[in-house]
Formats: C-alpha cells, sequence, structure tokens
C-alpha cells in the first residue's frame, strides 16, 4: 500500500480505492467502445452507398467509377495492380527512407483490416491493352464491367492514441490520371466515410521527399500532427517522413461527439485527430 494510503483514514482509503475502480472501469468502457466503433465501420459491406452522387468522377478528361473493395477481396489481378503501382510510383523513395519489400507491402494491402477505393476508367475510353500500364490488362477483367484501374486510395479504420481515425495508406494513381482531381475525390470520399463511421479525423504518413504529395495534402487541409517526429521538440534528429492530420467536424447539433470525442478545431499544436 502507498505510505500516502496508509495515513488516510479507512473511509478516505475506500473512497479513494472506489473511485480508481470507477475510474478503470470507465476507461475500460470507453476503450470497448472505441474497438466497437472500429469493427462496425470495418464490417460495413457496402460502404459507398451513402455517396451515390460520388462513385462517378467525370472531369478533366477523366471518366471514372469508384469500387469499395476490402484488401482481402480484392481479387487477384488488382491486388497485383495495386502493388505495381505503388512501386511504381514509391520505390526510389521508400529506399532512401524505409527500403522496399513487394512482401510488406503486399501483406499490407491484403491485411484483413486493409480496405480499397478503386477509381476505373469507363469502359469504352479504355486504352486497348497493350498500351495499360503493367498488371491492369488482367486488373481490367477482374473489375467486371469497368475499364482499366486508374488508381486507388488504401485505407483502415484504427485507433491511434485513443481517437478513432481513418488513417489513409497510400492514394496512388496511374501518371495519366495525376492533376486531375481524381486524388481530391477519393480523399474526399474518404473523410465523407471517416466522418459518418464516427471518426475523429483521417491520418497519413507521407515522405518528406515526396514533396508533391506533401504540398496536394497542404492543399487539402492536412497540417502536421502532433505525433510526427520532431513535432514537438525541434532539436529532435529529422525523420525521413511526416505523419499529416485533418480533422473532421460534423455540423453543430448543440452536444458532444459520439463516445466522447470532442473535435479539437483551434486547440493549440493539436489537430484533435
Ligand atoms: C499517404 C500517401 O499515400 S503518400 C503517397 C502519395 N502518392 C504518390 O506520391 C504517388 C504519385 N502521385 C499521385 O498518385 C497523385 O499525384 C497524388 C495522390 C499525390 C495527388 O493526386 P492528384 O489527383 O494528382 O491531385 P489532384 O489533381 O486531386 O490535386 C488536388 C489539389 O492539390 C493540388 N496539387 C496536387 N499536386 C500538387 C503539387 N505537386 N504541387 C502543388 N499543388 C498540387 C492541385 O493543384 C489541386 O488543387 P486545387 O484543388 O486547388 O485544384
Amino acid at each position: 500500500m502507498s505510505p500516502q494510503l496508509d495515513a488516510m483514514p479507512t473511509s478516505a482509503k475506500d473512497n479513494k480505492k472506489q473511485r480508481r475502480k470507477e475510474v478503470t472501469a470507465e476507461l475500460a468502457r470507453h476503450e470497448a467502445a472505441l474497438k466497437q466503433l472500429v469493427r462496425a465501420a470495418e464490417a460495413d459491406a457496402d460502404p459507398l452507398r451513402s455517396f451515390a452522387p460520388f462513385v462517378a468522377y467525370s472531369r478533366n478528361g477523366l471518366d471514372a467509377c469508384i469500387r469499395a473493395f476490402t484488401g482481402e477481396g480484392l481479387p487477384a489481378p488488382l491486388a497485383a495492380w495495386a502493388l505495381a503501382l505503388c512501386r511504381g510510383n514509391m520505390q526510389e523513395m521508400y529506399e532512401a527512407v524505409w527500403g522496399w519489400s513487394d512482401k510488406k507491402k503486399q501483406r499490407q494491402l491484403e491485411d484483413e483490416s486493409s480496405r480499397f477505393l478503386v477509381a476505373f476508367e469507363a469502359a469504352a475510353a479504355a486504352p486497348a491493352p497493350a498500351e495499360a500500364a503493367e498488371g491492369a490488362g488482367e486488373a481490367q477483367a477482374a473489375g467486371g464491367a469497368e475499364g482499366q484501374p486508374l488508381a486507388y486510395l488504401n485505407y483502415r479504420f484504427e485507433v491511434e492514441d485513443g481517437v478513432p481515425v481513418a488513417y489513409c495508406y497510400e492514394v496512388q494513381l496511374e501518371e495519366r490520371a495525376q492533376r486531375k482531381g481524381l486524388g481530391k475525390h477519393l480523399m474526399r470520399l474518404l473523410e465523407l466515410m471517416a466522418l459518418r463511421n464516427g471518426m475523429a479525423g483521417v491520418l497519413l504518413t507521407v515522405m518528406r521527399a515526396n514533396t508533391d504529395a506533401i504540398a496536394f495534402y497542404a492543399r487539402l487541409g492536412y497540417s502536421e500532427h502532433e505525433s510526427s517526429p520532431g513535432y514537438a521538440d525541434p532539436d529532435e534528429e529529422p525523420a525521413g517522413y511526416v505523419i499529416l492530420c485533418k480533422p473532421l467536424s460534423r455540423p453543430a447539433r448543440g452536444h458532444s461527439h459520439a463516445h466522447g470525442h470532442g473535435h479539437a478545431h483551434g486547440h493549440a499544436g493539436c489537430c484533435g485527430c
């Protein structure tokens, strides 16, 4: 027993013990509620059903439609295409920071908690298979009526430091689909899905060398998260990556966020996710 407790009258000790028990039980309930929130979000078999107007993207010369997959349910040719696209876009930058491993990336993409949005070109607009990128022809066949895949967003629902978030693992676009608004559209869809599932925000990791992606995320309102290396201590050795976040707000309804998660807009140094 601690010396402080020892010196207390019995009723005060009992009160303190009781209070500890209550706090522990409350924390356990809170943790269970967060896990439940994530499980419910993961279990949604049709995450795009509320966002029908956003599953088609026709702008800037692109004519695409978006479908949702789980990592485990992604057809093999699409999984191969996703891995090849990521390798093509990222391998060089990865090698300078974490190293590149096909196996590790594949495991990440196909993990049971991994989720995908995949944008397919409308079938009529798809180029002949000979012009397609590695794996895209077979991936097209796996996609059914759609044309070739153009882009994907790989995400998970997670609890990060006690806060439920949608974690964006990868956004990868074929070169011919870049800078046409599709990346932004996919991120907006993720934000909508995150909000609908009670997540407090979107989190992601991006390499410092990826200045294009950093500019893209800044344009979309993402800023450095307090868990990002060097955020709290400018003397810390700079890492090769930063963690960015965007808190998500609901229309004010006069009561706090479900499961007690307030949003920290305007909260100095913290973005609430
Ligand atoms: C967590 C991660 O996934 S990090 C890895 C990100 N992925 C990559 O680096 C792979 C290669 N790049 C890509 O796949 C894409 O180009 C992405 C994902 C970086 C961006 O998607 P895109 O569709 O090309 O960008 P999009 O056209 O939607 O641009 C949205 C906004 O960001 C701006 N933007 C995009 N790229 C840049 C840039 N390099 N510099 C400045 N602004 C930019 C656009 O001008 C646009 O602004 P607007 O809304 O005012 O018009």
